[in-house]
């Protein structure tokens, strides 16, 4: 765009942006600030009656272009427009740069563009053409914008965008990059935005802050100097950061302090984030919530922010635009929307795709969802099975099951040994071939980890979790090729432990494959017998760690629940639950609640219980009480019908102590129908005025026989 168009309308643009009393303001003090300057003023009745365009006219005809635009810059602070000063300076760096740098800066935002919409088609197999596309909603842009808003003046921006795996971080960063690159986001704050991904990083051995901007810049008429000579106006994004696994502790004397300094791709990093380069710019970064550990302290004042990128509405779209058939796609999602855990799942748009996926296949094949996808296993299991099995056959080719063999080979190795990107060489260890890996892409079970080298990773962690459990039931451990991976019971104990923070489902899925419904499945997928010969020895490891003394050190108590959930055995839960005496768990998310409400039914034993609520998650007490009205109760939420069922559950047992650290009191009900109820423990309990009156009315009730509250 000219400078020169730019200036000859400046000065309307800008009376454009006062609202109409601060445009009445401007023309007073138009006067009194022409009369103080000693200027000719403008006839009040022309002013009194002229438009903003007019008002723009007569100034700039009455005293020239730049007096009347200091006349505008002088005035604005006092109607309280600070912030069109601001943004006047800000343009003015833009249009006094030279026409090289614009040209170099215009260059580097083609390549972008052309970059990130290469990137993004590149990963698309998800994507709804016209569902989601490239381009910021309103929202997210509103955010962007706000996140690099002075909140302390002076203090350079660093803002930490916290997701979990696969939530669509990289998605979210690659919309930023484009909507930068055509102008319509940080037009007038950043010259340069420089989009880092650590995966990428990680592979450089020596480089340099300047070397990292150079691969990203395909022309160089400016030198690097010019432009980092205003590190205020460029923006670093820092994709994934938990994969470089950098601490930010290492030694100060280590990191680079100039941005031509070499050094491995983690310290340059290290020495950006810690504000040893380049101090004054802003950094974005992108990364899980809990890595690195506690990031926020080490950053200089880090804007922490969680990126919900999809979310309820965004699940139901999805399923409309991939059923096609808008009734059929009603009832997928109502039935997905009734089942805690598979929702859970569906706000991941890569695990939503393989739900919607699995389900569509199995309504097309007629099958009732109840009996093939109600857990999540058995979506896995569709989905595994639909996969390898060829179109008009019933069970997969024997070539397809000796790939399945060797893909779930891998990926119990991949478990033992914390691996989720596999190189050539432990592809080829568990027996997968060159050849095999691009029917593993196609199949969407495998992606590429990077553009370049041959490295991949399943596509989602869950998925090589499902593909480890399957070994357990395929192949001996003693006969895998890496000497990494343990017999069952290890497993069993490593997990519910929790020994390894990234295992999350692995012994839910194992549990799950146990399933009586899954049984059929499994043979025919798998071409044996063996899960039948697994289930004994299996639950066998549940009942010793179910009798173990002092459960709460040795075992996560809601894992061992989500094991027997999965395995849906009344009769082995009731088994197993019937002695146990004691259970102390967390209450994180809501599929925990249904978790809890299955096993509690069967716990007639217990004589302690801790139940704590933590996380984000919103207790729907409102939903429960209301002051005034304690006999009402909403069942708006889903969660609120598990709560209920938990409530109906502890008014059965025979417990006596219940030790909540709950932040609200949604089970104080059960004290109003369960004498045996006799010891409440509400230590860091923090009560909200109306729970406090709840907790009163529940004392007062003559039902309630507590003995001791804490
Ligand atoms: N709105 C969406 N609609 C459809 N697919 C999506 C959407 N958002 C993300 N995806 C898909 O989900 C997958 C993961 O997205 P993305 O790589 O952006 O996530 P991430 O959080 O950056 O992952 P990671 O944790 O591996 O860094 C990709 O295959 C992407 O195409």
């Amino acid at each position: 765009m000219a400078a020169s168009f730019i200036s000859d309308f400046r000065l309307m643009w800008y009376l454009d942006e006062l609202k109409k009393n601060e445009f009445l303001q401007f023309k007073q003090l138009l006067k009194q600030e022409t009369v103080q300057r000693g200027l000719q003023p403008i006839p009040w009745a022309q002013v009194k009656k002229a438009k903003r365009q007019d008002l723009a006219s007569l100034m700039t005809q009455r005293y020239g272009e730049q007096p009347a635009w200091d006349l505008a810059l002088c005035i604005f602070p006092k109607i309280h427009r600070k912030d069109l000063c601001d943004k006047a300076s800000r343009e003015s760096v833009l249009t006094s740069r030279p026409a090289a740098f614009l040209s170099s800066e215009n260059a580097y935002r083609a390549h972008i563009q052309e970059k990130f919409i290469r990137m993004w088609s590149r990963d698309s197999f998800t994507e709804i053409p016209g569902c989601f596309d490239q381009t910021l909603t309103r929202e997210e842009h509103e955010s962007l914008e706000e996140y690099f808003t002075p909140r302390v003046p002076r203090r350079p921006h660093t803002v930490v965008l916290r997701a979990l795996q696969r939530v669509g971080k990289t998605r979210f960063l690659m919309k930023l990059m484009l909507a930068w690159s055509d102008g319509t986001l940080y037009r007038d704050k950043f010259s340069f935005i420089f989009y880092l991904c650590c995966r990428e990083l990680k592979q450089l051995r020596v480089t340099s802050l300047a070397g990292l901007i150079s691969r990203e810049r395909p022309d160089d008429s400016v030198p690097l100097a010019d432009i980092v000579a205003q590190p205020e106006r460029i923006l670093f994004i820092v994709d994934s950061l938990e994969e470089l696994e950098c601490t930010l502790t290492e030694p100060e004397s280590e990191l680079c302090r100039d941005w031509r300094e070499e050094r491995s791709g983690k310290m340059v990093l290290s020495s950006l984030l810690r504000r040893k380069i380049l101090p004054e710019s802003a950094l974005l970064l992108a990364a899980m919530p809990m890595r690195p550990e506690a990031l926020e302290s080490k950053l200089d004042h880090p804007n922490m922010q969680e990126l919900k990128c999809f979310q309820d509405s965004h699940v139901k779209q999805y399923f409309c635009c991939s059923f096609g058939d808008r009734g059929r796609a009603m009832a997928a999602f109502s039935w997905v929307q009734n089942n805690e855990h598979l929702f859970t799942m569906c706000h991941i748009p890569l695990l939503c795709w393989m739900v919607c996926t699995s389900l569509k296949q199995e309504m097309e094949r007629g099958r009732d969802l109840a009996a093939t996808c109600c857990r999540s296993t058995s979506v896995f299991l569709s989905f595994m099975f639909q996969a390898f099995t060829p179109k008009g056959a019933t069970r997969p080719s024997q070539q397809g099951q000796g790939l399945l063999k060797a893909l779930c080979s891998l990926a119990a190795e991949g478990m033992w040994t914390d691996t989720w990107v596999f190189g050539e060489e432990e592809l080829r260890r568990n027996g997968i071939g060159d050849t095999d890996t691009p029917t593993l892409l196609d199949l969407r079970l495998f992606r590429k980890y990077s553009e370049s080298g041959s490295s991949y990773s399943f596509i989602h962690a869950c998925m090589q979790e499902f593909c480890a459990a399957m070994f357990y039931l395929l192949d001996s451990p003693q006969d895998h090729p890496s000497r990494a991976v343990m017999p069952l019971e290890v497993l069993l104990l490593t997990y519910f432990r929790k020994e390894r923070a990234s295992w999350v489902f692995l012994g839910c899925f194992l549990f799950g494959l146990l399933h009586e419904s899954e049984q059929q499945r499994l043979d025919a997928l798998l071409g044996m017998q063996r899960s039948r010969e697994l289930a004994p020895q299996l639950l066998g490891c549940l009942r010793i760690l179910a009798e173990i003394e002092d459960p709460e050190e040795q075992v996560e108590f809601l894992l061992f629940f989500y094991a027997l959930f999965e395995v849906q055995s009344d009769a082995f839960a009731s088994h197993l639950m019937s002695s146990l005496r004691e259970a102390h768990f967390p209450l994180r998310e809501r599929p925990d609640l249904a978790v809890a409400a299955y096993c509690l039914k069967y716990c007639c034993s217990l004589r302690e219980l801790t139940v704590s609520a933590i996380g984000s998650w919103k207790w729907p007490m409102g939903h429960l009480w209301r002051r005034g009205d304690h006999s009402r109760h909403s069942r708006g939420a889903a969660g609120d019908g598990w709560i209920r069922i938990i409530q109906s559950h502890l008014c059965f047992c025979r417990t006596r102590k219940v030790s909540f650290s709950c932040e609200t009191g949604i089970f104080f009900e059960v004290f109003t129908s369960n004498p045996n109820l006799q010891h409440l423990s509400m230590t860091s309990t923090q009560l909200s005025h109306d729970e406090v009156w709840f907790l009163c009315s529940v004392l007062s009730n003559p039902v309630c026989n507590l003995q001791e509250l804490l």
